[in-house]
């Protein structure tokens, strides 16, 4: 038998839910969230003709938030609609045909279907399922983990992975020449071509509690930058100076999160956003965050043109599995 799921949970709770998933004071929602909030992540809209301005917005807030959202991109919004379908589609068939893609017992791999991720404080539960699989480059993608139904599952997911790419090139392009580096150094030391596109889906079903659960609980990305796109549910919350804001849902727009390994390679110029999620009474909340991921393998630490005497590097140089290995088990870097 496999883990429980929060589906499952959530079709059980009448009155309210179990205890693993209250979270302590510090944490729940109902008590820490600014309300009214005059601060905003910001929003870059890249069909402004005036590259310099999109440029030095990007910089601003991959140093100052560590969190943007993109809208007017490339991407078409009927790509967009055709992975949530899908995505929404797997989540909505029965338990039985979703466990047929669970990820493995043991398996290293972060591909599948699954709950729980990580170990988290006081052993409180995240109101959260979720299904990984790898998108891009073909090499390195597993359809083991890909839904067969609904049927057009592949297709919608292998059209997204084709839109993405314009979008992240620009993004690194802009990062590194925010960084005073050459406009394709920054990608290449986060893998170059060999960078692999990690795709997750969070389903949040709904919560009788939403002021007291917490979907994904506070943490920051591991990996270089990631893109996401929610489902119509509000729910992010993206963490300032010690308090938490909401992230306002724009239709079509791109979130983008700066993960660890960005902030690595800058030296700490830019900062990985800790963000959380919050669930709702009514809605199941979706999301599908793209990891971009340095192949594991892969040596990342603070770009070589970025450290001299007076600016020592700030963070470890090391393999990305080995990053991700000492995160997911809370081992210091
Ligand atoms: O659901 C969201 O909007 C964010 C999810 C998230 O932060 C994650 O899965 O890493
Ligand atoms: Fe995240």
């Amino acid at each position: 038998m496999g883990a429980e799921r929060v589906q499952d949970i959530a079709k059980s709770s009448e009155e309210t839910i179990p205890d693993a998933f209250i979270r302590l004071e510090t944490e729940q929602p109902g008590i820490t969230t600014v309300h009214g909030a005059v601060l905003e992540v910001p929003t870059i809209d890249y069909s402004d003709p005036d590259e310099e301005k999109v440029l030095s917005a990007i910089e601003d807030a991959a140093r100052n938030w560590g969190m943007f959202q993109i809208v007017n991109h490339e991407i078409p919004s009927e790509a967009i609609a055709k992975l949530q379908a899908a995505g929404k589609g797997f989540f909505e068939l029965s338990q039985e045909e979703k466990e047929v893609y669970a990820k493995p017992s043991g398996s290293k791999s972060m591909e599948g279907y699954g709950t729980a991720l990580q170990k988290e404080v006081e052993g409180k539960k995240a109101w959260v399922d979720h299904l990984f699989h790898k998108i891009w480059p073909p090499s390195a993608i597993n359809y083991r983990f890909w839904p067969e139904n609904p049927a057009f599952y592949r297709e919608a997911n292998e059209e997204y992975a084709k839109h993405l790419h314009g979008v992240v090139d620009k993004l690194f392009k802009s990062l590194s020449l925010g960084l005073g580096l050459e406009g394709h150094e920054l990608k290449e030391a986060a893998g170059g071509d060999n960078l692999e596109y990690l795709l997750k889906i969070n389903y949040y079903p709904p919560c009788l509690r939403p002021d007291l659960a917490l979907g994904v609980a506070a943490h920051t990305d591991m990996c270089t930058i990631t893109i996401l796109v929610p489902n119509d549910v509000q729910g992010l919350q993206a963490s300032r100076d010690g308090l938490w804001y909401d992230v306002k849902y724009i239709p079509n727009a791109l979130v983008i999160h700066i993960g660890d390994q960005i902030e690595i390679l800058s030296n700490g110029k830019y900062k990985s956003v800790l963000h959380r999620t919050t669930v709702n009474k009514e809605k199941a909340r979706m999301s599908w965050p793209v990891f971009m991921e340095p192949p594991s393998d892969f040596e990342v630490g603070p770009h070589p043109k970025l450290v001299n005497k007076e600016n020592p590097p700030k963070f470890k140089t090391k393999k990305y599995s080995d990053y991700v290995y000492c995160k997911l088990n809370k081992i210091p870097q």
